[in-house]
């Protein structure tokens, strides 16, 4: 457990953004509050009208790029449990959560070990593959002791959710059922914790970026943070109770030859109280040829994307970083 001590002496713990947090005045987010856009989709995944819900579905991706669901079948005590138990981990000191990485062979980057042209991003971040889980699981930090039962619960749903959303995708790009089962064999979760900030206008807990993933599902507590950019402005996708957000990853956005579309994102920090979020990517297996569905491309509707295997692009963009080799099992 953190003692007080360790907590006062944490870098979250100041009266003012240090220097080392403070963007350059084009990247910072500004004064502006955070406001919810009201126009993001909700979709009921539940709706006795599957056709409608594919409709919705599709209509999102094209048109807002993040929606999201709700009556989705994941019960609301897995995702606080999941949230619960992060908390504690976040909560732990930090030579220990450290050690407990380095130990198990997972990602925890401290706010000091991200380095964006010279700043740090106001988050403490821990990141492991998920899928399969027991080769997986092993890899999971040990610490709180009931970490990998709790989590194990959770990413499982969180499975068998964005295989419902992709089979819905499927369906409305009219793309054979289970494309996307073979080529979607890696699952990695990544937990944010972004602590209170005593000038959220001046720095973020992310800054903008996609998603390289096929979809991206995002659990997000209760505290607000997420925005996207939309006609060139900054949307906030507000937090709704026990819902999850799902955005479409720039590798889906190629699959459909651009029908659906991805979106840049980034997170606010507040000044009130800590956020907590959990991200699972659905990413293509490394083997993967990303390239326009051969179903979508015909006379009128050419490629419009090259086609590389997707291990290639990992590497050249540099999409992870330096924890590609833990995100990107090994085929
Ligand atoms: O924490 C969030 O709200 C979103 C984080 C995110 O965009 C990411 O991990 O890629
Ligand atoms: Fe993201």
């Amino acid at each position: 457990m953190a003692t007080m001590e360790d907590h006062a002496t944490r870098w979250f713990n100041v009266q003012s953004v240090p220097h080392s947090y403070t963007f350059p005045l084009e990247k910072r987010p500004g004064k502006l509050p955070f406001s919810t856009c009201t126009a993001i989709p909700i979709i009921n995944l539940n709706s006795p009208e599957k056709s409608d819900t594919i409709q919705k579905i599709i209509k999102a991706g094209q048109n807002f790029v993040f929606f999201q669901v709700i009556d989705h079948g994941v019960s609301e005590s897995v995702s606080t449990e999941a949230l619960n138990v992060l908390k504690e981990l976040f909560n732990m000191p930090l030579e220990e959560i450290s050690r407990d990485a380095i130990k198990n062979g997972w990602v925890h980057m401290g706010s000091t070990s991200f380095d964006i042209d010279g700043v740090h991003l106001w988050r403490d971040n821990i990141k492991h593959p998920c899928h399969p889980l027991e080769k997986c699981m092993q890899h999971w930090p040990q610490m709180p002791t009931r970490y990998r039962e709790v989590m194990a619960t959770y990413v499982q749903e969180i499975r068998r959710l964005s295989w419902r959303i992709l089979e819905l995708i499927c369906e409305g790009l009219g793309l054979e059922k289970g494309f996307f089962e073979e080529i979607s064999q890696v699952q990695f979760l990544s937990a944010s914790n972004y602590p209170a900030c005593p000038d959220p206008s001046v720095t973020l807990g992310v800054l903008k970026h996609f998603d390289h993933s096929f979809i991206t599902i995002l659990f997000q507590g209760n505290v607000d943070g997420l925005q996207a950019l939309h006609d060139g402005k900054w949307i906030g996708v507000g937090v709704l109770p026990n819902a999850f957000v799902v955005n479409i990853g720039t590798q889906l956005e190629i699959m459909s030859n651009g029908k659906l579309i991805s979106a840049e994102h980034r997170v606010m920090t507040n000044s009130d109280e800590d956020r907590l979020t959990i991200t699972t990517f659905i990413n293509p297996s490394p083997n993967c040829i990303v390239e326009p569905a051969k179903v979508l491309i015909n006379e009128s509707n050419p490629p419009l994307y090259d086609s590389f295997m997707y291990k290639d692009f990992v590497v050249s963009s540099k999409a992870f970083g330096p924890y590609t080799e833990v995100v990107q099992t090994k085929d």
